[in-house]
């Protein structure tokens, strides 16, 4: 038995020595069968043991360098996240390149791991926390007049989404900074009005003015919304130039300071307005002194001109008494003669000096008139033209810039006015909600422009076939509202579809490439127990099936 232990401590000093060989201790040992049956078990399960070890030690290294590769992905992954949990995780990587004691590496493994589970927890909970700020801002934001349909679309599957679940949330929350930041700063401009008055969180907004822009949407909704602006002529020229400076991949400074120079532009086209609306009041009130003192001079001359009359006819009946009581009082013929001479000529000279004094007062009174006339003349003038500005004003402000279509404003005013009447009345009212197919794609094969251009066109088109039998709107984006009165169901679906057919014929060309575009469109009537916002929704709906069954249709909701 000592023997073979001796023989094992032999045969693993010379496994650990690759230069031996075993002949020389086969040699020793050959007078000894049991002993040479012994050693050659062990010299197999040696063997094995060797080959063994190998192949543990090429796992371990294996297992090892994939624990490396994760701990460096966690790394790069919660970088930035938690700066004690990035310190743990390098100390790791170290120790892990040192070759460090495994007691050591699984301490900090352990630290690690319970740092990620709260890290886990407080993303949770502001995940949890952001999703609340998103319904509440996104609640708000849904309330914004003016919100491009596409964007409330949008909006809309975001917060159902939200409300389904959080990692949609988390998907959509780079979009929806986005949407906020845009917005946030469009709202401060006082352009889009912001009727919940709910204030849009901060927390989730980033300071736009120290990321770069990177996404192209920011700068398109904002050329969008410029679009939207009606400004006075005087500043359509700035404005135009705004929307053109606007491009691709601009520093988020240059875009701030777009933003800054249309909020600079409305603000002084506001001040000018107001100015203006200033010059005409004060010029009104100035026209209205001077006809007031004219009159009031007429008055003043018209009495002053009766005293002088009833004066001169006083004078007049005091001759005339004179003459008569001359005669009663006369001796001779010759008296009387000469006495009615001198009073006749005073007479004479007294009707002279009164049709004198009448010529005089018709000349004064006529020039007071003119003049008079004149300024209320200019006056009216001046009202009138104000009261054309106010109209052309008022009409800008009904119509799309680009389309020249009734806007967002002109349909909700006309549609709620419709809805009464319609209701009161017990007539057919219909509304039809339409939204181009695959519209992104035109402006991101062959740009803006040519986005802008096909609206433009396909306005034209809706123009063109519906204007005498409907109401039509821009709603936003590539969305169009019709209203139609006093129309029945088929002959709608008729005019719908032949329009659908028509849109869809239109001979596109962009970049040499023929492109065919297509509509689709929801269609409900309003009922006696509608308001706006059920019919709109009926409608949206029926558009919403119509995408989903595959696009270019018209679907008719009940
Ligand atoms: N050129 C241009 N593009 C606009 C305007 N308003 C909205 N858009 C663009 O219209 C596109 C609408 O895209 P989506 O909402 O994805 O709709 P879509 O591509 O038509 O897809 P479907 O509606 O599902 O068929 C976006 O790219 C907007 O930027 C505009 O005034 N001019």
């Amino acid at each position: 038995m000592s023997l073979s232990v001796t023989a094992i401590k032999i045969s693993l000093l010379l496994a650990s020595n690759k230069n031996s060989t075993y002949k020389d201790f086969d040699f020793c040992m050959s007078n000894s069968s049991t002993i040479d049956r012994e050693l050659i078990a062990l010299k197999r399960k040696l063997e094995s043991a060797i080959d063994s070890k190998t192949i543990t030690d090429d796992q371990l290294k294996h297992q090892h360098q994939l624990f490396t590769d994760f701990i460096i992905k966690l790394s790069q992954t919660c970088k930035g996240i938690d700066i004690s949990l990035d310190n743990k995780l390098a100390k790791l990587r170290t120790l892990f390149n040192k070759s460090a004691d495994i007691e050591q590496i699984e301490v900090l493994t352990n630290d690690i791991s319970h740092s990620l589970q709260n890290f886990s927890l407080k993303n949770d909970n502001d995940i949890r926390q952001l999703q609340h700020e998103f319904l509440t801002a996104g609640g708000a934001l849904q309330k914004i007049n003016g919100l491009p349909s596409d964007l409330r679309r949008k909006l809309r599957t975001l917060l159902k989404d939200n409300q389904e679940s959080k990692d949609a949330l988390t998907q959509y929350v780079p979009l929806l900074t986005q949407l906020l930041s845009f917005y946030q700063a469009t709202l401060k401009k006082g352009n889009i009005t912001d009727q919940a008055n709910v204030p849009i969180s901060t927390s989730i907004i980033p300071a736009t003015n120290t990321q770069p822009v990177t996404d192209l949407r920011v700068i398109r909704r904002f050329s969008e919304f410029l679009d939207k602006i009606n400004v006075s002529q005087k500043y359509q020229t700035k404005l135009r130039k705004i929307r053109a400076e606007l491009k691709e991949n601009m520093p988020n400074e240059q875009l701030l300071d777009s933003f800054l120079a249309a909020f600079d532009l409305l603000s002084h086209d506001l001040l000018q307005q107001r100015n203006s609306a200033k010059v005409f009041l004060s010029t009104l009130s100035e026209a209205l002194t001077t006809v007031q003192t004219a009159v009031g001079k007429t008055l003043h001359v018209h009495q002053k001109h009766k005293q002088q009359h009833q004066q001169l006819n006083q004078q007049l009946q005091g001759q005339l008494r004179e003459l008569s009581s001359g005669l009663e009082q006369a001796n001779s013929l010759v008296d009387i003669k000469v006495d009615i001479n001198s009073k006749l000529k005073a007479i004479a000279a007294t009707i002279e000096q009164k049709s004198h004094f009448e010529t005089e007062q018709q000349g004064e009174l006529e020039h007071k008139l003119i003049d008079m006339q004149s300024k209320v003349n200019d006056l009216e003038q001046q009202s009138k033209n104000f009261e054309q500005r106010i109209k052309e004003q008022h009409a800008k402000s009904l119509q799309d810039a680009l389309t020249k279509l009734y806007n967002r404003a002109a349909f909700d005013e006309h549609f709620a006015r419709e809805i009464v009447r319609c209701q009161h009345n017990r007539t057919p009212l219909a509304l039809v909600v339409a939204d181009l197919d695959n519209f992104k794609r035109i402006n991101d094969t062959y740009g803006h422009t040519a986005g802008d251009k096909t609206l433009q066109v396909i306005a034209n088109t809706f123009k063109k076939y519906l204007e005498d039998i409907s109401f039509i709107a821009r709603y936003g984006g590539e969305e169009f509202v019709v209203i139609f009165t006093d129309q029945d169901k088929t002959s709608l679906l008729n005019a719908l579809n032949s329009l659908r057919e028509k849109v869809e014929k239109l001979p596109f060309k962009f970049k040499n490439n023929k492109v065919s575009m297509t509509f689709s469109a929801g269609v409900t009537f309003v009922k006696q127990e509608d308001n706006v916002h059920i019919a709109f929704e009926r409608a949206d709906t029926a558009l919403y099936q119509a995408k989903a069954n595959g696009k270019n249709q018209v679907i008719y909701l009940e």
